[in-house]
């Protein structure tokens, strides 16, 4: 039987950074998922133990690895049904040799990250028996707007439902998404968190648990605060195409507090002050304490004053300040999301903007090769499918 999995990408409205140095940060998920798919297989009558296989069907590649091969490399794991044991450099040394059997094209080799925390999810939570994995996103890969951390949660989903850990219902024969419960969507983002520090390095595990749980949320030390949001923020994404890389990102923003520590917590202080100011403006707006005009006036200022910090931390780009200066033409206020250095750029969209405002931005801003597209925020995190 197949057990589908998807989970939404997300944006942060404010925080990125600063939040792996212990400062809050305001995230949302959005209406961009990630699916995958699980199919467990059984082994040959004539001795063949099988494969695991991979399907990354955006990128038209397929990865596979014999059963007897993991087996040698990684030991007899027979999967895991509780809480995740982090990767040990042991594993992750062992799934870096068998990285070396598969040929990823040079143009993709970025890829890798991903197909190591799928084989260590993979192995640690159904063990080493052949099964089949189909991934599919709407999500542009490595642009901010949490692929990695929608493919960990959407494959730690399916996952730990196809070893019958976590669970949904029977299912009534009607193709159908269904929400898991608190506990389980707590075990999902914890193996997902894993995964993540394989391709991350040192997250600090808000991109899983907005997608894991969804809504609009506030993060701060590993503690998650649901907000309540009635008029949900509109924004614009424009994607620069300018590829980028969050872990190389996060580290080089580590070695600059490591170079000038005191200035950094400044930084860091003045990011959190941003983020719990605006997740008090949320709030307050969801219980009409705030008219519409004036919370979206003060999240705009807000988001300038964060990209204002974004750049002490080193993690802007020319693509996106070129995006900055487009919007501001027209009155508008945007910041990266995400990791920056190229990637995702918000745009916040008032809601008495005119429609023919937002027409001309876009296309000022495709006309520098950059793409745009809108997004909801604050929907729902993950859900499953048995099909
Ligand atoms: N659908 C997918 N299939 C395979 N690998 C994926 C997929 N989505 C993400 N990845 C892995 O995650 C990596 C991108 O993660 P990265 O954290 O750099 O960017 P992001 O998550 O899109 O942005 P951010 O972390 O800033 O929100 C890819 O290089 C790949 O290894
Ligand atoms: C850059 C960062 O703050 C957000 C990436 O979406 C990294 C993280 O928090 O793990
Ligand atoms: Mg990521």
């Amino acid at each position: 039987m197949e057990v589908r999995a998807r989970a939404p990408g997300k944006i942060i409205l404010v925080g990125e950074h600063a939040v792996v140095h212990g400062s809050a940060a305001v995230a949302a998920a959005i209406d961009l998922y990630t699916t995958s798919s699980i199919s467990l297989l059984h082994e040959g009558e004539d001795g063949d133990a099988g494969a695991v296989e991979l399907d990354l069907r955006d990128s038209d590649l397929v990865f596979s690895w014999p059963c007897s091969r993991l087996r040698r490399a990684l030991g007899e794991v027979s999967g895991k049904a509780g809480a995740p044991t982090p990767c040990s450099p042991d594993e992750l040394a062992a799934i870096a040799k068998l990285m070396e059997d598969q040929e990823i094209p040079e143009a993709k080799i970025w890829l890798s990250a991903g197909l190591s925390a799928f084989l260590y999810l993979y192995t640690s939570i159904l063990g080493c028996r052949p099964g089949k994995a189909v991934v599919t996103s709407d999500l542009p890969i490595g642009a901010g707007l949490g692929s990695s951390a929608a493919f960990c949660v959407s494959m730690s989903g399916a996952l730990l439902t196809a070893a019958g850990t976590v669970g949904i219902g029977g299912g009534s024969g009607v193709e159908e998404w269904e929400l898991f419960g608190k506990d389980d969507l707590e075990l999902v983002n914890q193996w997902a968190f894993q995964g993540e520090k394989i391709i991350h390095g040192k997250p600090s595990g808000i991109d899983n648990s907005v997608s894991t749980f969804g809504s609009m949320i506030k993060f701060k030390k590993g503690e998650l605060t649901n907000l309540k949001s009635r008029n949900p923020v509109k924004m614009l994404i424009t994607d620069t195409r300018v590829g980028r890389n969050t872990k190389a990102l996060v580290a080089g923003v580590s070695e600059r507090a490591s170079r000038h520590p005191d200035a950094m917590a400044s930084v860091f202080h003045a990011v959190n002050s941003i983020s719990e100011e605006l997740s008090s403006i949320v709030e307050l707006a969801a219980e009409d304490e705030i008219a519409i005009t004036s919370k979206e006036d003060k999240l705009a200022e807000l988001m300038e004053m964060n990209q204002g910090l974004l750049q002490c931390m080193g993690v802007s780009h020319s693509s996106i300040e070129t995006v900055l200066r487009t919007t501001l033409k027209y009155s508008l206020v945007s910041k990266l999301t995400g990791a920056g250095g190229g990637g995702c750029v918000l745009t916040l969209i008032p809601t008495l903007s005119a429609n023919i405002v937002l027409e001309k931005v876009a296309t000022e801003l495709e006309s520098h090769g950059f793409r745009c597209f809108k997004v909801e925020v604050g929907g729902r995190g993950l859900q499953v499918c048995r099909g």
